[in-house]
């Protein structure tokens, strides 16, 4: 085991970020171990999206830093974050919506190729080797997250829940360490939602990501993850397992309200 794989695999130290006067995170820390899945919680505005951007270089911490693998940063480009083993998925999401399935699963794989994306619209792979390896790994995670019968499809055709599986496969199919999910069950009934904690359970349990998701649901939260922070105000006001959080004083009433 190296040094870096005996830690936490992600760190917050003191992290805060302010737009215009308005304190997005405030002096945020906590720490997600290797292998779990830990959901963000906590009401809107509460600065839930601004720390996954932050994870992920989308954007700057003002103070503290980010401890990733080991290696502290305040600053990552997105595609360094996505080099390093950070995957990620976005609330609305952002897939090529005019693309089929298999080219937006393809995209993903971007980091991971000499050929660029140009190239690869135009059929110019630099590698004949490299572009069907790559394939091979589009295809095959299109048949994990069931989406095989679609891989041909125009994405915008698609249902919503379909396509935020669409999503998840695209930020899978780089193997991240580290996986990201912003909602990802936003806009789902409760038949999506126990299909998509199904996939983001594989992706955990069976890909080996450790995942970071931020949900709504607390049925979903409570059923899927390992550990569970409460944020409010840009503060973290709870932070242990589902169990602990569920029971705690200072997250019923900043958050959950009356607990039966
Ligand atoms: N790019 C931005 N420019 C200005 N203010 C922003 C920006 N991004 C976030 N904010 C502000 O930062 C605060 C935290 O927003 P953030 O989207 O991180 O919260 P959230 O917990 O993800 O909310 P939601 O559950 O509604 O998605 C809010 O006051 C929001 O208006």
């Amino acid at each position: 085991m190296s040094a870096s794989s005996a830690g936490p695999i992600l760190e917050l130290r003191d992290v805060s970020l302010s737009f215009k006067g308005v304190k997005a995170l405030n002096a945020l820390s906590f720490a997600v171990a290797r292998g779990e899945i830990c959901a963000l919680i906590g009401p809107n505005g509460a600065g839930k999206s601004s720390l996954l951007n932050i994870i992920n270089g989308v954007y700057r911490a003002d103070e503290g830093e980010v401890v990733f693998d080991g290696a502290p940063f305040r600053r990552i480009r997105p595609l360094e974050a996505a080099r390093r083993g950070i995957g990620r998925t976005f609330q609305h999401n952002a897939l090529f919506k005019r693309l089929s399935v298999i080219d937006n699963v393809l995209a993903g794989l971007t980091r991971h190729s000499r050929t660029t994306l140009v190239e690869h619209a135009f059929g110019l792979p630099r590698d004949l080797a490299e572009s069907r390896a790559l394939r091979a790994r589009a295809e095959d995670i299109i048949e994990h997250l069931e989406l095989t019968p679609h891989r041909g499809t125009v994405v915008s055709t698609l249902p919503y829940g379909v396509q935020k599986r669409v999503d998840l496969a695209r930020a899978l199919v780089g193997r991240p360490s580290l996986l990201l999910l912003d909602e990802p069950m936003a806009g789902m009934n409760q038949d999506e939602k126990r299909q998509m904690s199904r996939f983001v359970t594989e992706a955990n349990a069976v890909l080996g990501a450790t995942v970071v998701l931020i949900e709504h649901d607390i049925g979903v939260v409570m059923d899927l993850s390992h550990h569970v922070v409460v944020l409010d105000y840009g503060r973290k006001v709870g932070d242990g397992t589902p169990r602990q959080v569920r029971n705690d004083p200072d997250v019923i009433a900043a958050y959950l309200g009356t607990v039966h």
